[in-house]
């Protein structure tokens, strides 16, 4: 059977070519690059007042003056006006130009206005003070932003003021949220006896929202056919299926059949994990993907956040991050040749290193027991006894 990580492998070889499209700049926050962001002027793009106050030449204070006499105002949004007397000054604005002439601002609280003078009550000042000098921050035509980022508060900022109107982004990926089972009905739904609302897809729903991907929801019964005919459409209709449930071993799990009858081909077919051991993963030549993962709401729930959150972020071109890495709060034993992902709970102790404390519920039907946790502590496969103060890899969810 393939280890968590050869089938992580395979799952990241599939990614989804997800083209791109250009979108209004109003519209982009959230949406992942596809172009850099290149400053199309020197950041800042003069020398830029950065404080209230007086322009005035340095030199005429280290030789000892003291008083200035103020000969006009610089606003800013105005072009540079000129420091025609080295011994005078102008009032200066922050974000105005600095006036030619003048390499030295004092803050209006450095000073006082006596009679159309500004008088310095400074010992010392520096040499371009309170000026935020042309070009300093970047250089016209360097890279801002390169491609493969999300667009969030600074790079928005950035786009602004580099008057990008519109930005070349990741077109968001259609996937289509599939449960399957003819004992699971609709959640305004009375269960009878012998059902059970479905949940599985409102879950994946909510694991996605944090990639922007365009997401629709679908249910399907246990029956080949329906499945066959249904699946055929939204295969057409979507870049991806993730479907949850019929992958394991009983006899109305039909996913990897009617997958294979569709051309949807098995890249693999159970991983040596718990929870999520029958999960079935596939593509087809056309390029589309199918996650198909097993339908015990743990191991959905552990398999989008281990697999398909990650492909889903290669896909639309943001970088993979490893997992962080948390400390075990107490001794686990889990004897099966098998990577076992424990829910814990998460925190930080007193000396700032992250405490992952067990919560493995009764099983992978427990969901209720997630509402307790904010990851799964990924402990290998070759060891059976795991120790207090142990560091291993965690997912975090909250
Ligand atoms: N003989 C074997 N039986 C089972 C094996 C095995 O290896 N050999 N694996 C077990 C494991 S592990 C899991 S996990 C499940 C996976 O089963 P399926 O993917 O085939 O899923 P179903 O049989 O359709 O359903 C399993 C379980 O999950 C509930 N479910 C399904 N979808 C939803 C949903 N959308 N919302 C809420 N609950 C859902 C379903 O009612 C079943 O209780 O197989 C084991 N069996
Ligand atoms: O994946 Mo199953 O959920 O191990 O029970
Ligand atoms: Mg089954």
């Amino acid at each position: 059977m393939l280890s968590v990580s050869e089938a992580f492998s395979l799952v990241l070889n599939h990614s989804l070519v997800v083209s791109a499209e250009s979108i209004p700049l109003t519209q982009a926050a959230g949406r992942v690059l596809r172009e850099p962001l290149v400053a199309d002027r020197d950041l800042p793009p003069f020398d830029r007042v950065s404080m209230d106050g007086i322009a005035i030449q340095y030199r005429a204070f280290a030789n000892g003056q003291r008083r200035f006499p103020i000969i006009g105002t610089q606003f800013a949004g105005q072009p540079a006006q000129t420091l025609t007397n080295e011994t005078a000054c102008l009032e200066v604005m922050t974000g105005a130009m600095l006036p030619a002439g003048a390499d030295a601002v004092i803050r209006y609280e450095d000073i006082q206005m006596v009679e159309g003078t500004a008088e310095i009550r400074l010992e010392t000042i520096q040499l371009g003070q309170n000026i935020h000098h042309r070009a300093v921050d970047r250089k016209q035509n360097e890279e801002l932003v390169p491609a493969g980022v999300r667009l969030g508060p600074a790079e928005m900022a950035v786009a602004a003021s580099v008057g990008k109107t519109s930005v070349l982004v990741s077109k968001p990926p259609r996937i289509a949220l599939i449960s399957t089972g003819d004992e699971l009905v609709d959640v305004s739904e009375s269960p009878k006896p012998y059902q059970i609302r479905r949940s599985n897809t409102y879950l994946l729903q909510t694991v996605l929202q944090t990639t922007g991907a365009e997401t629709a929801l679908f249910h399907l019964p246990d029956d080949p056919l329906a499945m066959e005919t249904e699946l055929k459409t939204i295969l057409a209709d979507y870049d991806a299926l993730v479907l949850s449930g019929g992958v394991s071993a009983g006899k109305a799990d039909f996913v990897p059949t009617v997958m294979a009858k569709l051309g949807v081909n098995q890249v693999f077919h159970q991983v040596a994990q718990r929870p999520g051991k029958p999960f079935w993963f596939g593509a087809s030549d056309t390029g589309k993907v199918a996650f198909g993962l097993p339908g015990n709401p743990v191991s959905t729930f552990l398999c989008a956040y281990r697999y398909l959150v990650p492909w889903l972020k290669g896909s639309i071109g943001l970088p993979v991050l490893p997992p962080s890495v948390a400390q075990l709060a107490q001794v686990v034993s889990f004897p099966p040749k098998l990577t076992y992902f424990l829910p814990v709970s998460l925190s930080v102790n007193p000396e700032g290193v992250w405490q992952a404390k067990p919560l493995p519920g009764s099983g992978s039907a427990d969901y209720a027991n997630l509402l307790h946790c904010n990851g799964f502590m990924e402990l290998p496969p070759e060891r059976s006894e795991f120790n207090e103060s142990e560091a291993f890899p965690v997912y975090t969810f909250r």
